[in-house]
């Protein structure tokens, strides 16, 4: 396809946004007394209001033609049956089939793949029974009690997301914990307090090879070690692996029958359906993890049936590429008013920046738009107490993205009421600003900041897999659109690279360093082994 900047329907958007440039998106609803129910959406639990973004009628129309002009529906059946739309890794991108509940086969290089997905959720049933009935137990015969999810990027982000957002269907005799960080200090805080006996770790790694994720799998078995009363060859009954690399996992000493599969047509960023989420299902129960799989389907078909003016997540994806590409955003505020929400940010940080932070399309050109926005947010009703004053006042334009859920238990419903009031009120006085005359005045609030508000009837498993399909195929919308390849991630190789040459060459080989990196290079080294030489001049601490 040709960059997005030569159709017809983009550059008819240009000039909108130029003839629209003065539009108050309050005076839309003046205008049209209809234009809440006409941009709103409603798909199983959950439901969307864009209507309050700075689009006028003829705006939505190009928006819709835009998503046309980018040959969507091809881009959209390519994905869903198996076609190596990564082409840079020349894979397909099949987390849909991980959660397809139809009896329509899935194919990958001419294999059906549903029979491997389906025994790897039975796999994964089994095993999560075993654990929560307390038939699995360590080796001194306890039941297991905690779980620690070793795992970092996808392989710790979504099922982490989960498992909090779906803590209300956890029991309280089993608690799950995920180490991700690489300093040390991460592991130990999770470690500290737990019984080494009555604990199982599941190393989650889609390559195997991830250093942070290697690192505290290693010390967890030290830790085993030294703390328990296991023997080395019992310890493997505490440590569970989620990979691609089978052989990897064994060679780390997992024994054969505990580790759990998936497949490279999997993304990491996309792979909490898979056994990735094995956490989730230990956390909540295989029946909760199926409801999860169900919502994303009910949100797969959505996206695939629905025409594009009432399909969720291609409006979402448009309303972004309004705001970023015509109007100028350069970020997305995601703010869920959900304490039980506090890692979508997080979650959605990783899905949409290592999707579409690219500059290169799938033609090899450099591109001449914006791409994927800076995702960043935090829980409301906190962030209205730390960044809502620039949200209000700030020059910056930031879209937000306000989530919440309906249904609250009973004990907390008089809390529950403020934070959805405090929600409204939010994305009314980003639309509305206050009155005319104390806009001048340093407290006057210009008004005028689009947001979109996503109400899930309830935070159920269901409603949560919607969700985050919802956000996976926004994401895809928006790449196809930008014409680039949301499913590699290469930019994260080279800090990984130079990090193993740093470690190689710091104590005897900084030549070749530029002098920033070599000095910081000589303190580090310093501060790690004082006994290399005098650190008078800066102390970095002893680090060991
Ligand atoms: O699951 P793995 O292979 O350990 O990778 C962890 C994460 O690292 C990344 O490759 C980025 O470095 C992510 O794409 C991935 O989710």
């Amino acid at each position: 396809m040709s960059a997005p900047t030569t159709l017809k329907s983009w550059r008819l958007l240009n000039q909108l946004a130029d003839s629209h440039r003065h539009d108050r998106i309050a005076d839309y609803f003046d205008a049209d007394s209809k234009r809440f129910e006409a941009m709103s959406l409603k798909v199983g639990g959950l439901f969307l209001d864009y209507s309050k973004n700075r689009v006028a009628p003829p705006v939505m129309q190009a928006l819709i033609d835009l998503a046309r002009d980018s040959n969507l529906e091809h881009r959209r059946e390519q994905m869903f049956s198996g076609a190596a739309i990564n082409i840079t890794e020349n894979r397909p991108v099949l987390h849909t089939a991980l959660r397809n509940q139809s009896q329509r086969p899935v194919e990958v290089e001419g294999q059906d793949v549903m029979p491997a997905v389906r025994a790897s959720l039975d796999k994964i049933k089994t095993f999560t029974h075993q654990v929560r009935d307390g038939q699995w137990r360590g080796p001194t015969g306890k039941r297991i009690r905690h779980i620690v999810n070793i795992g970092i990027g996808g392989s710790d982000l979504g099922p982490n997301m989960v498992c909090r957002a779906l803590l209300d269907y956890q029991r309280a005799d089993l608690d799950v914990h995920f180490v991700s960080n690489v300093d040390g200090r991460h592991l130990k805080k999770v470690l500290r307090g737990l019984d080494p006996e009555a604990t199982l770790f599941v190393v989650s790694t889609k390559t195997f090879a991830t250093q942070e994720t290697l690192l505290n799998a290693q010390s967890a078995k030290r830790w085993l070690c030294k703390n328990s009363r296991c023997s080395d060859q019992e310890v493997g009954q505490h440590f569970v692996a989620v990979s691609t690399n089978k052989e990897a996992a064994l060679e780390f000493g997992i024994r054969e029958e505990n580790t759990f599969e998936f497949w490279d047509w999997v993304g990491g960023r996309y792979s909490l359906w898979s056994s990735i989420g094995l956490p989730i299902a230990l956390a909540v129960g295989f029946d909760a993890f199926s409801e999860l799989l169900e919502g994303a389907y009910d949100m797969d078909r959505h996206f695939v049936e629905a025409p594009f003016e009432a399909n969720m997540p291609v409006i979402l994806a448009l309303m972004g590429i309004w705001n970023s590409n015509f109007l100028g955003a350069e970020t997305q505020a995601i703010i869920p008013y959900d304490q039980a929400l506090h890692q979508l940010p997080a979650f959605l940080q990783q899905l949409d920046m290592e999707s579409n932070g690219k500059s290169v399309d799938l033609n090899g050109n450099t591109v001449e738009h914006a791409t994927g926005p800076i995702v960043w947010g935090q829980t409301g009703s906190n962030g209205q107490h730390a960044f809502f004053q620039l949200l209000h006042q700030g020059t910056r334009f930031v879209p937000v993205d306000f989530i919440a859920s309906l249904k609250a238990d009973e004990e907390v419903a008089e809390h529950h009421f403020a934070l959805l009031t405090n929600m409204l009120a939010q994305a009314s006085a980003l639309m509305n600003g206050d009155t005319q005359e104390n806009h001048l005045s340093y407290a006057g609030c210009p008004g005028n900041r689009p947001s979109n508000v996503l109400l899930l009837d309830e935070l159920s498993p269901r409603n949560v897999g919607a969700l985050i399909a919802l956000y996976e195929h926004k994401v895809f919308v928006q790449g196809v659109i930008w014409n680039i390849n949301s499913f590699d991630q290469w930019g994260v190789q080279l800090g990984k690279r130079l990090a193993n040459d740093i470690s190689r060459n710091i104590q005897s080989n900084t030549d070749n360093y530029d002098a920033s990196t070599r000095g910081l290079m000589g303190i580090v080294n310093r501060g790690l082994r004082p006994e290399t030489g005098d650190s008078g001049d800066l102390k970095v601490g002893s680090g060991t």
